[in-house]
């Protein structure tokens, strides 16, 4: 597979009043065309940084950022990002319209804007909540439309920012799974941050992790487990403690990050 996200040498740094903070420093990694990467790192390692660099949001001081043949200086169509936060659909706006709005701003007919957000409010368990408001709905519900919304567009790169930080267990375990699901039928390049070391694994065909003050890219690891993966599997649990001794862990537990063993989640 050819590369679809080529990042190289990147820097970026930032201006504060105490000081000037290396967020990245000499980034280099790619990602290949359908591949589902996660990043994984202590608080402040300049994950969102990077995924913002990526959509094209925040300039890089040095280094540049290929998508294919193309340099990314801007945001376009072709990135979509999803967020932590609940709140990334339009309140006054019904979960259909929201998608069928998102569709008509990217040019597509009625009846298609119709058909595809009935078919994407199905991929995501959403098809009874059409007509419903974002205030009618539960966060992990929210979080699904949001996602539903960010399929529908068909990106060629999906960014994820921690989509699933603000949720429950086990509606964090449902979408985990969901989102493997569809990524399996849509075939978008997937960058997914979390601090979660078993969504990581879960998650992704490789794992980057990163480090702090300076961010740095530690290692990137691959996953050689079979989909589905389970946690309470020896290969599973030897991956975690590989990546756990990868992590700056004393900065990452001081943090109170969700970091569950495998098996006890
Ligand atoms: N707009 C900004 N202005 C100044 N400093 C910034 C800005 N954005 C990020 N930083 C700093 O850059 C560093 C990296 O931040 P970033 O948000 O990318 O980290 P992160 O790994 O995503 O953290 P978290 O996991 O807590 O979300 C931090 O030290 C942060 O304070």
């Amino acid at each position: 597979m050819a590369d679809k996200v080529l990042i190289e040498n990147l820097f970026v740094k930032f201006e504060g009043e105490q000081g000037n903070i290396q967020a990245l420093e000499d980034i280099s990694f790619s990602v290949k065309e359908g591949e589902f990467l996660t990043i994984l790192g202590p608080s402040g390692c300049g994950k969102s940084t990077l995924i913002r660099s990526i959509a094209g949001f925040q300039k890089p001081e040095k280094g540049r950022i290929l998508l294919g043949k193309r340099q990314v200086h801007e945001p376009g169509p072709d990135r979509i990002m999803v967020f932590q936060e609940f709140d990334q659909l339009f309140p006054w706006k019904t979960v259909k319209s929201n998608i069928t709005y998102a569709l008509k701003v990217n040019g597509k007919g009625k009846e298609e804007r119709e058909r595809m957000a009935a078919h994407y409010l199905e991929m995501v368990n959403l098809q009874d909540f059409g007509g419903a408001f974002p205030h009618q709905l539960s966060g992990g519900m929210k979080q699904r439309a949001a996602i539903a919304r960010s399929l529908a567009l068909n990106p060629e790169i999906l960014l994820m920012d921690e989509p699933f930080g603000s949720l429950d267990a086990q509606t964090r375990a449902v979408l985990q799974s969901e989102l493997v699901r569809l990524w399996q039928k849509v075939g978008s390049t997937i960058i997914f941050i979390t601090h979660n070391i078993q969504e990581a694994i879960l998650l992704g065909d490789r794992v980057m992790v990163m480090s702090s003050a300076p961010g740095r890219i530690k290692d990137i690891v691959d996953v050689n487990i079979a989909r589905p993966r389970l946690p309470e599997t020896p290969e599973f649990m030897a991956l975690w403690h590989t990546l756990y001794g990868l992590l700056e862990t004393k900065r990452f537990g001081e943090n109170g990050k969700n970091n569950t063993m495998p098996g006890k989640d």
